[in-house]
């Protein structure tokens, strides 16, 4: 059975449709990679799915039951965490109690404890464990990306929906967070990442789907869509598909 299946998805902000018709399923385990240009609807996506915004048709299924409708911490209490593209942690609060107030109210953790147990652990997994009793305000932007992520690894998930998390980092911090969605796959967790850097798409994920001005324009292996004239076209445009079609492969 599928761990999440979207179906038929609309959604429009005053006649400009975000969403149109879009159609996806991902199976337990699987890291798929979600690419487009800039307003394609990735977020728009992330959004609906994750509870913060309704869908105006279409429907969610998480784990065999619907969850279009439901309020986000509903939604993550199933176990379908996020993490948002700009990342704003409460800056007076330590990094540690960051995430274990994600842990106690959208992880449902069942005492503090256990709230701030879960966050030490969130936190190591995430190499953050040196920082822990620092304010927030002090990381610098990969720090703070890796709060995001250990924010929503500490509500114990099932489904993790990445938005952008390496977006703005160096090399080096970029192959500290390839390494970080290998790890969170290898737990078990099933991982949709919204990307713009290939090397993650090509180095993390088993199948890529890509939008284009709302719509689904392709889902398949990663080799095999990246070859797509299409999706090389709804990128960079029909001229430059054309001149990599006269060069050849
Ligand atoms: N709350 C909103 N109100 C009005 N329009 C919105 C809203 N959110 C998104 N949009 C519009 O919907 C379209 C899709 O936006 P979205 O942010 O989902 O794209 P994206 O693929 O995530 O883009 P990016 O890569 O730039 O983050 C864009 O035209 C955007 O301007």
């Amino acid at each position: 059975m599928a761990l999440l299946e979207i179906t038929n998805i609309r959604k429009s902000f005053r006649g400009l449709v975000a969403l149109d018709d879009v159609s996806l399923r991902l199976d337990p385990g699987e890291v798929v990679g979600l690419i487009g240009p800039n307003g394609a609807g990735k977020t728009t996506l992330v959004n609906v799915v994750s509870g913060v915004l309704k869908p105006d048709a279409g429907s969610i299924a998480f784990d065999g039951r619907r969850i279009d409708g439901l309020t986000p911490d509903r939604i993550a209490r199933r176990g379908l965490a996020r993490t948002f593209q700009i990342v704003q942690p409460f800056p007076q609060m330590t990094v540690l109690e960051n995430v274990a107030a994600a842990a106690l109210f959208a992880g449902g953790a069942p005492s503090l404890r256990a709230a701030r147990d879960g966050a030490r652990e969130a936190l190591a997994f995430c190499g953050l464990t040196a920082e822990a009793d620092k304010k927030a305000s002090t990381l610098t932007l990969a720090g703070r990306k890796r709060l995001e992520l250990a924010k929503s690894l500490a509500q114990r998930p099932r489904l993790l929906l990445l938005d952008e998390v390496n977006a703005g980092l160096n090399p080096a911090e970029i192959d500290h967070a390839l390494e970080l969605i290998r790890a969170i796959a290898a737990r078990g967790i099933t991982v949709l990442v919204i990307e713009h850097l290939m090397k993650v798409v090509t180095q993390a994920c088993h199948r890529v789907v890509v939008l284009h001005q709302g719509r689904l324009i392709a889902d398949g292996p990663v080799d095999h869509v990246l070859a797509d004239r299409t999706v090389v076209e709804a990128y960079l445009g029909r001229g430059y598909a054309d001149r990599l079609r006269e060069v050849g492969p």
